[in-house]
Parts: C-alpha cells; structure tokens; sequence
C-alpha cells in the first residue's frame, strides 16, 4: 500500500492551457439533494466548480433550485424527475456524481435506474451516499453499471452495506477483492482513507483529522475527485483520484492550523488558491 505524498499535487495540477474555453475542462453532472437534504448536493456542486470544472449541472429537487442558484450561479439546474432532460444531460456529461443527498425512496430508486441507463463506456460515474445504499440493496443495478468507469466513495458503513464485509473484519484483503468483483475504484472514506484502484494499486492517506468530521464533508469530496477526472487527463485515473482525495485533505488540514473544525463550505473556499498554488510550475 503506497502512502499518498504531497507530490502528486504538483504531478496533477496542470496550468491550463492558454488556447482553450469551458468545454476544455470537462462536463460535470451531480445528481442528488431531495426535500431534506439539498445542501449535500449543493456542496457537491459548489466544490466540482470550485476545483476547475469547466460546465457543471446540478439535477436535483425543484425545491432546492433557488438555494443553489443563491450560493453558485455558475451552476445549471434540471429538475431530476425530468428524465428526459435527465438523459440528455448525462449523454452530454463526461463526469456523472449520483447519491449525496439522493435518499432512499422509490424515486431515488427510479432516478438511479434513469442515470444507470444513460450511461456510456466514455462515462466516469462517482457513486456515494444514498446511491451507494440504494445498490446495496438492489444489486441486479450493479451489472449494468460496469459499463462505464466506476468510482464508489462509501464511508465505512456504506462499504458494509455494498460489500457485505462488517466494519471490524474491513482489512486490505478483503476489500481488495470485493473491489475487483465490482470491477471499480473503492475510495473508503475514515481516517487514513484507502484507496482501491481498477489498476491493482492500493493508496492510503495520511493527512486529514477529525476537524473534518461535520456532515457534507464527503459530498464535497466527490465534487473535487469529479473535476478532477474531467480536467487532468494527461495523468492516469488512479492519479487523478488520489490527487483529488488528498487536496480535500491538505486544504483542511492547513485550514485547521487556523480553526477548530474545518466546514466542507471552508475547503470548497480555499480550493481555488491551494490548487494555484499546488500546481507544476
Ligand atoms: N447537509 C446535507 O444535506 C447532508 C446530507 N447528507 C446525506 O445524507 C444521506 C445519508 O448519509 P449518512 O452518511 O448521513 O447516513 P448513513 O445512514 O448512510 O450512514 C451513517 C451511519 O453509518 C455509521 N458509520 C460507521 N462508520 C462510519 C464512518 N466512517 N463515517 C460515517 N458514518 C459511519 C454511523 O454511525 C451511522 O449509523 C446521504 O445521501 C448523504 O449524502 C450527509 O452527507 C450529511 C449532510
Ligand atoms: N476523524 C477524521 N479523520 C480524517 N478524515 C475524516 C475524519 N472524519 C471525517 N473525515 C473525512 O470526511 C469525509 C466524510 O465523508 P462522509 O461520511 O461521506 O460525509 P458526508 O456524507 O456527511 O458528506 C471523508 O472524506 C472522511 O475521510
Ligand atoms: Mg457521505
């Protein structure tokens, strides 16, 4: 297991080059947020716009279309039980972030399957929170879902609902065979977060503490891992995800030097300037 060093930021984090426009840096669609739990999708959000993607789409409930516009007018809305526009919006996307927020429900449950169906070879799809839970428990989805690049990135109880493995018995072996039977990068998110990568490579954290246990914390990782898969593509995957997995941490981290508990909304903030700064010279 390779320990993750501050070295794959500046590896990463490209400048970005002169020729170019929005559609250089990739298309982003995060789907989630129902009545209760919009702000988790909106941090999602906030943070793949903030960590450089270049179009990002927000589908989630109508109810929570004048919260987000408020906090992130670069942001686009569609409403995600228009499974039309749903459709289309994941055809057009090469990045696709499905669960922060999402719920449980019989309509989380149909707008999974509306975003499983639309998905393409050319698709990363990050997988977290409720979709995670919703696949755990309806596992004939799971199939259809190799079909594009997987990322799932559970927290600790999420890996025991999809993997079946209980939390005390998560050791590296058990993990990294469950993984390969998913066929998809595992991000298990803890202290010391591992890293279980398509490639056969294993990454661990060593950054990061509990300043960062407030609730959106992981939403806002997988808005920073989905604007990076859609902007450094002169790395490999398992690059792209580390990096991601450790300037969530560096930031609050270094954001902690400052302040007792680090809010996911404070990392989102910092990003811009620690990626200037993180950046090959
Ligand atoms: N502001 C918001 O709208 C927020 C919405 N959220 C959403 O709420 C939904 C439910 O997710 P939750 O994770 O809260 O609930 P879950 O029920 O999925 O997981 C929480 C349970 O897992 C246990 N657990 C064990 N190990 C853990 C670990 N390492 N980290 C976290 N929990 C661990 C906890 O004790 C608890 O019983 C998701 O869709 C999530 O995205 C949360 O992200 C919180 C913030
Ligand atoms: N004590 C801690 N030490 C290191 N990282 C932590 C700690 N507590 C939380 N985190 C990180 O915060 C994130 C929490 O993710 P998650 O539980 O999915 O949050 P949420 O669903 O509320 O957004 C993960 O990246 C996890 O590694
Ligand atoms: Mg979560």
């Amino acid at each position: 297991m390779k320990k993750i060093a501050d070295d794959i930021l500046n590896k990463v984090i490209s400048s970005r080059p002169i020729i170019s426009y929005k559609g250089s840096f990739g298309r982003v669609i995060t789907i989630g947020g129902n009545e209760e739990y919009g702000g988790a999708i909106i941090m999602a959000t906030n943070a793949a716009v903030h960590a450089g993607a270049g179009l990002v789409t927000c589908a989630t409930s109508k109810i929570n279309v004048t919260a987000l516009h408020a906090q992130l007018p670069e942001a686009m809305f569609i409403d995600y039980t228009d499974t039309t526009k749903l459709n289309q919006a994941i055809t057009k996307s090469n990045v696709v972030v499905i669960g922060p927020g999402l719920g449980t429900t019989a309509q989380s449950l149909a707008i999974l399957k509306t975003t499983i169906a639309a998905l393409s070879a050319n698709h990363f799809i990050i997988v977290d929170g409720s979709a995670i839970t919703l696949l755990a428990k309806n596992r004939n989805l799971l199939s259809q879902l190799k079909i594009a690049n997987v990322i799932f990135t559970p927290h600790e109880m999420e890996w025991q609902r999809l993997s079946g493995i209980p939390i005390p018995n998560q050791d590296i072996k058990s993990n990294q065979s469950k993984q390969e039977s998913l066929s998809a990068n595992v991000v298990l998110k803890k202290y010391h977060t591992e890293i279980y990568h398509t490639n056969g490579s294993i990454s661990q954290l060593s950054i990061g503490g509990p300043y960062m246990s407030t609730g959106g914390m992981g939403d806002t990782l997988t808005g920073i891992i989905a604007a990076f898969l859609c902007q450094f593509k002169q790395v490999s995957t398992s690059d792209r995800i580390d990096a991601a997995v450790y300037i969530h941490s560096a930031v609050a981290s270094s954001l902690a030097t400052q302040k007792y508990v680090v809010l996911p909304s404070d990392i989102i903030a910092e990003l811009q300037h620690y990626m200037l700064i993180s950046q090959k010279k």
